[in-house]
C-alpha cells in the first residue's frame, strides 16, 4: 500500500471565464511519501497554476488539496510554509540588495513570519549554527564562493540554484521546485540531479515541473502529464515515454522542434 503525503482532489481554477486547472472534472492526482514525482505538459498547460494551488498561493475555484489529510487549500501559504512544504519559483525571487548569504538566512529561523518579518529580523544578526546551516546549503549548490556576492551578481542559473539552496536551508518534508534546469548551466545541471538525488533517498518528497524531460524522466519515479489544466496521462517514466496520448500531445511536439 503506497502511503500518501499529498492529494490534490477535484481541484478547479478558474481565471474569469477560463479554466486553467481542472478541466470537465477537476484535476486530482496523489504523492506518495518520499517519491519523485514529475509534473509535464506542453505551455500553459497548467503546471505552475498547480503549484500555485498546492503552496497556497492560489485558492482553488473548486476543490481541495490535503497534505497528511489535513486541508491546505483554507491556509496561508506561509501557514503551509510552516508546516514543511517549501517552493521554487518559475521565475526565481531574491531580495536584489541582499548578500547571497542573507538571501538564505532571510526566513530560516522562523519561517512562518513570513519574508518581511523574517528580513526585519536579521538585524538581529543569525547565530552561528544558522550561518553554517546556510553555508552548508549553499555548498552544495555550488555557490560556496559567492557567499558575500550581491545577489545582482548572480547569472540567471545561479539565482536558481540560490533558491534551491534557500529551500534546501529550510528542510522541507515536500519541496517543489517549478523549472529548476530552466537557464542552468549544463555543470549546475549535473550538481542539481544530485542533490534530487539525495534529497529523495533521504525521503524527502520532491515534486518537480520541468521541460528538460531527458532530466526529469532520469530522476523522477513517477509522472503526471497535464494538458488544457486536466490530467492526460500518470505512470513510470518508462509507460509516459510510451504513452500514445503523451506522443502526440507533447512528446511528439517536442521532437519535431
Ligand atoms: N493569473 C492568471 N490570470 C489569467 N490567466 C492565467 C493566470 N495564470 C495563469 N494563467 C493561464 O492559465 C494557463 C496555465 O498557465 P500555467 O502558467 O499554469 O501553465 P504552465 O503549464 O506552467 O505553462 P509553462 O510551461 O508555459 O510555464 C495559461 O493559459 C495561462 O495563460
Amino acid at each position: 500500500m503506497n502511503d500518501i503525503i499529498l492529494s490534490v482532489e477535484n481541484a478547479v481554477m478558474d481565471f474569469g471565464g477560463f479554466r486553467a486547472v481542472g478541466g470537465d472534472h477537476g484535476l486530482s492526482f496523489k504523492v506518495n511519501r518520499g517519491g519523485l514525482l514529475g509534473l509535464i505538459g506542453p505551455n500553459g498547460a497548467g503546471k505552475s497554476t498547480t503549484f500555485n494551488l498546492i503552496s497556497g498561493v492560489l485558492k482553488p475555484t473548486k476543490g481541495r488539496v490535503e497534505m497528511d489529510g489535513i486541508e491546505l487549500s483554507t491556509l496561508k501559504a506561509a501557514d503551509i510554509a510552516a508546516k514543511g512544504l517549501g517552493r521554487t519559483f518559475q521565475t526565481p525571487r531574491a531580495f536584489p540588495s541582499l548578500s547571497v548569504i542573507d538571501n538564505v538566512l532571510v526566513g530560516a529561523d522562523h519561517p512562518e513570519e513570513g519574508p518581511i518579518a523574517a528580513l526585519l529580523g536579521r538585524w538581529r544578526g543569525p547565530d552561528k549554527a544558522l550561518r553554517q546551516q546556510a553555508e552548508h546549503a549553499l555548498e552544495r549548490v555550488g555557490l560556496a564562493d559567492r557567499l558575500h556576492d550581491s545577489v545582482a551578481n548572480l547569472s540567471g542559473g545561479e539565482l536558481r540554484m540560490l533558491e534551491v539552496a534557500r529551500q534546501l536551508n529550510r528542510n522541507p518534508r515536500i519541496l517543489l521546485l517549478d523549472e529548476p534546469t530552466a537557464g542552468v548551466d549544463p555543470n549546475l545541471q549535473v550538481k542539481l540531479a544530485e542533490i534530487l538525488t539525495q534529497l529523495h533517498a533521504e525521503g524527502t518528497t520532491l515534486i518537480v515541473v520541468e521541460h528538460n524531460l531527458a532530466f526529469l524522466l532520469n530522476l523522477a519515479d513517477r509522472i503526471v502529464v497535464l494538458q488544457n489544466g486536466a490530467l492526460l496521462a500518470e505512470g513510470d517514466p518508462d509507460s509516459i515515454r510510451r504513452d500514445p496520448a503523451v506522443i502526440s500531445a507533447y512528446l511528439g511536439a517536442e521532437h519535431e522542434t
